[in-house]
């Protein structure tokens, strides 16, 4: 059996990754299975521990990285977020293609370890409309926006350590546009 395909799928916060995401995750030409982060960050209103994240405490996160049980890991404004190492392996095991959706520390610490990985990053069609949609989902304090806001203007400058660049205007056209990304790997995995 092939091993299955990592993908990676970056962008700065509020850009509309998990949006996008909802589009294309469920097309079962794909085989794609979305890896659960483990995070310190406090669930939001409708957050499913085990599916949105892995909450956990900062000495249980601090355990996982002494441990090595993280593909990555970063710190994120304040909180930490990582990649659970045996689940990512099982997965691509049984021939599963892997979506990881991570900052930009992540994706690198990923690519380093995993040359193949597949890395996308969304970005916004322009900053206003990027603060616009943070400011619209109303998950986080004004203190934590503006930080996430300085954070995006660095993540930005790191396009080019990805191989593709998706421009988050309309979410279903940037959902179709990542769909033919993978399956157009799985087509070359498929013929190698
Ligand atoms: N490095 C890394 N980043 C992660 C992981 N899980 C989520 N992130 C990223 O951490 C950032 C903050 O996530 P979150 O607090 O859920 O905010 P949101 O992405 O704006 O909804 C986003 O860029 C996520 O993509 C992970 O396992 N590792
Ligand atoms: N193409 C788009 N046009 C307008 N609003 C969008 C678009 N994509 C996402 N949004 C909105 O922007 C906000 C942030 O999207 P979200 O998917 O939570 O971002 P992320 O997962 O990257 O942090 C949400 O309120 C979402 O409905």
């Amino acid at each position: 059996m092939q091993r299955g395909l990592l993908i990676i799928l970056s962008g700065p916060s509020g850009v509309g990754k998990g949006t996008i995401r909802k589009y294309f995750e469920t097309d079962e030409r794909l085989n794609l299975t979305y890896s659960t982060s483990m995070t310190t960050r406090k669930p939001r209103a409708g957050e499913v521990d085990g599916r949105d994240y892995f909450f956990s405490t900062r000495e249980d996160f601090e355990k996982a990285i002494q441990e090595g049980g993280l593909l990555e890991w970063a710190e994120f404004v304040g909180n930490y977020y990582g990649t659970p190492l045996k689940e990512v392996n099982r997965l691509r095991d049984e021939g599963k293609n892997v979506l990881l959706e991570i900052e930009v520390q992540g994706a690198i610490q990923v690519q380093e370890k995993c040359p193949d990985a597949i890395s996308i990053f969304i970005i916004p069609p322009s900053m206003e409309e990027l603060e616009r949609r943070i400011r619209g989902r109303s998950t986080e304090p004004e203190e934590i926006i503006q930080q996430r806001l300085a954070k995006a203007s660095n993540e930005m400058k790191m396009v080019s350590q990805y191989k593709y660049i998706v421009c988050n205007d309309d979410p279903k056209l940037a959902a179709e546009l990542i769909k033919t990304i993978i399956l157009r790997h799985v087509e070359l995995e498929e013929n190698k």
